[in-house]
């Protein structure tokens, strides 16, 4: 199990993360998420002992965790997002050459590795030559060398087509079927494919931790998610306009029946909107009431995909 406390990061002015708290128990995927530059890479590299907190502690299994222990790093193996190869190796003597450095005995863990990714097919070529896919599969070999518990991955699936990405994301399933693995990514299909638990990382803090069960009901966003409302006996304008006056509320949408995914209203006079409450804001009370003015036929929080609740997690912006 690891487990950050209160982690800070600090790369001169730049707080990458602030008070990072969060746990990932042994087993299964779990899925760091957050959008470009939320410290998702910081905190991986804190994981690997690849970086040192500014503030806070990482702990193995309830043991501090410092990047100086063998212990530590003997238990975790790293894939980052470009991992370095060298291009003009073949794929096996890397390996090879990565298991000596390592202490390893090359004649053992080599032939197990490769064949714990696919790559047989592939070893007696130079890396150079090797598909960004395979290229990947050698960078994950080589993190798997040392047989770890936990494996890190950094946006495993980033630049690979989508063949390729299926094709990862069911090593990445086998590897998980026998190790802990955290990866981080920003694409949520990601998510939903690979994993059983997720952390929401956004602006340095933790957004949301749990799991992917909950993420989907909302993440915890009590407000946010949008409303959808049917009226009638009231100009669409009229009713758009008082909509948007309510202080919670972003935007307002106007649907059209029988398109959007909104089934037709026996009602010709219908009015159906999409209402865009502001992140984490309740505004149902209050639309509730405006609609008093005209005939209500539904008010409904629509049902959430990943993105919506993503997007509503990770969408304020806090500075200081
Ligand atoms: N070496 C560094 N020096 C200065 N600032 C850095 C450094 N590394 C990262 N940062 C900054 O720290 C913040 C967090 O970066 P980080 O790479 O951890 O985010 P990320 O979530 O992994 O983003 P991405 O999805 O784009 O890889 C960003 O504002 C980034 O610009």
């Amino acid at each position: 199990m690891i487990r950050f406390e209160t982690v800070e990061k600090d790369y001169g002015d730049v707080k990458a993360l602030r008070g990072v708290s969060f746990e990932v128990p042994c087993g299964g995927i779990v899925g760091l998420l957050g959008p470009n530059g939320a410290g998702k890479t910081t905190a991986l590299r804190i994981m690997t002992g690849f970086l040192e907190p500014t503030a806070g502690q990482v702990f193995l299994d309830d043991q501090p965790f410092t990047p100086d222990s063998v212990e530590a790093r003997r238990r975790i193996g790293y894939l980052p997002e470009s991992a370095p190869l060298y291009g003009d190796m073949f794929a096996w003597d890397y390996l090879v050459y990565e298991a000596r450095l390592h202490g390893l005995d090359p004649s053992e863990r080599v032939p197990q590795v490769v064949r714990q990714v696919g790559l047989a097919s592939h070893v007696h070529k130079p890396i150079r030559e090797l598909s960004k896919g395979y290229r990947q599969r050698v960078g994950l070999a080589h993190a798997l060398l040392h047989d770890p518990e936990i494996l890190v991955l950094d946006e495993p699936t980033s630049g690979l087509d989508p063949n390729q990405i299926l094709e990862v994301r069911a090593l990445i399933r086998r590897i998980a079927e026998t190790k802990t693995v955290i990866l981080s990514t920003h694409i949520m299909q990601e998510v939903a494919a690979l994993c059983r638990r997720v952390v929401v990382i956004h602006q340095g803090q933790v957004r949301f931790q749990g799991l992917l069960e909950d993420f989907s009901l909302g993440g915890g966003v009590t407000g946010g998610m949008p409303v959808r409302m049917v009226l009638a006996g009231i100009d669409p304008v009229v009713l758009l306009k008082r909509l948007e006056a309510i202080p919670g509320v972003e935007r307002v949408e106007l649907l059209e029946p029988g398109r959007d995914g909104i089934g037709v209203y026996p009602d010709p006079s219908a009015v159906i909107v999409r209402v865009f409450p502001r992140a984490g804001l309740e505004v149902r009370p209050e639309l509730a009431r405006e609609a008093l003015s005209s005939e209500l036929y539904e008010i409904v929080q629509e049902q959430s995909s990943l993105e919506d609740v993503f997007h509503a997690l990770t969408r304020e912006v806090h500075h200081g």
